[in-house]
């Protein structure tokens, strides 16, 4: 064999190392990358990364993997090239069974928490829409590299939805308190220039690779600092912001869960959901 084809295959082999979450499912993936140490995580279910209880679970599994096998960074993409991620599976809130429910909404809790706090520098690639729960997904990140021709933003109010405390946060951890405040009463979903010029993103990529590197090196940028400082300082730094999830969140379940029972709150979701299911047959 040609030595530069011996090269090429190292290169291949160096490239990317999966490793599994300890459950055996697919719904995410996680490689890291042997020479720079950064792991990708790739949500992975189709059709449009809609988050139901298993997917939460499994993301939070995949987090938590990423800090204890020594990653030094964390970058979260998608495996459709339309959709980031459609926020959560509205059928779990549709006439839900109750102990589902509240395992579901523990699940999303907990998920947010990881990578929230997540003690390793954090980014995402966007490439695709990143509706609702899925712009929390981003904005629970670090930094934000998105790709043009998809939707950024949190639409809850269009639809009848009071989002809780914690996606609120999520928001206001991004974007000045008036735009945050604005954009949530009016259920703003923004275009690229639009998230751009508000700093909901940080940078544009011209496709999925570009993106990546753009993370990589984002998360670069902190390799003189030592880990745990880095990892003290931003929970520090985001203490308040979790204060009120990490102090009460059987609290917080509680009055999730309330207003998810309401037959306001049910009736809304059925005309939205056949809404949903309507266009994507046309
Ligand atoms: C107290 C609780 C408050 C919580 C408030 C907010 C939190 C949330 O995250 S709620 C979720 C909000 N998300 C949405 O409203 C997104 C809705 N989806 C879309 O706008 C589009 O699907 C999207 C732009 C993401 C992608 O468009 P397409 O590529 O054209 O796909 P389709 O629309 O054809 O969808 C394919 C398939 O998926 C179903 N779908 C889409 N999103 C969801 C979802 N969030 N939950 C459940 N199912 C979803 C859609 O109905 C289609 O299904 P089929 O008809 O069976 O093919």
């Amino acid at each position: 064999m040609l030595r530069s084809q011996t090269k090429l295959m190292d290169l291949g082999r160096r490239l990317c190392r999966s490793i599994g979450n300890n459950n055996g499912s697919n719904l995410t993936m996680v490689e890291v990358d042997d020479k720079t140490g950064i792991a990708t995580l790739t949500l992975n279910k189709p059709p449009v990364n809609s988050c139901n209880l298993e997917l939460l679970l499994d993301l939070n599994e995949s987090i938590k993997q990423i800090e204890r096998n020594g990653s030094r960074g964390l970058i979260l993409t998608s495996s459709n090239d339309k959709v980031f991620s459609s926020g959560l599976d509205l059928n779990e809130l549709h006439q839900p069974n109750q102990d589902r429910l509240i395992a579901f909404w523990r699940a999303l809790q907990d998920m947010w928490l990881s990578l929230f706090l997540s003690r390793v520098p954090t980014a995402a690639a966007i490439n695709g829409h990143a509706i609702a729960v899925g712009c929390v997904l981003a904005t629970a990140c670090e930094y934000r590299v998105m790709l043009p021709g998809f939707s950024i933003g949190i639409h809850a109010t269009k639809f009848g939805y009071v989002v809780p405390p914690f996606i609120l946060i999520s928001y206001l951890s991004v974007l000045p308190r008036y735009i945050a405040e604005r954009a949530l009463l009016q259920g703003k979903l923004f275009s690229i220039d639009e998230a751009l010029h508000v700093n909901l993103i940080d940078e544009v990529a011209d496709g999925k690779s570009d993106a990546i590197i753009k993370c990589a090196k984002f998360i670069g940028s902190f390799a003189k600092t030592q880990p745990d400082a880095r990892a003290l300082t931003k929970r520090q730094t985001r203490a308040q912001d979790v204060q009120l999830l990490i102090k009460d969140p059987e609290g917080q379940l509680r009055e999730s869960l309330e207003y998810i029972n309401t037959p306001f709150f049910q009736q809304g979701l059925e005309v939205y959901l056949a809404k949903l299911k309507s266009k994507s047959k046309e």
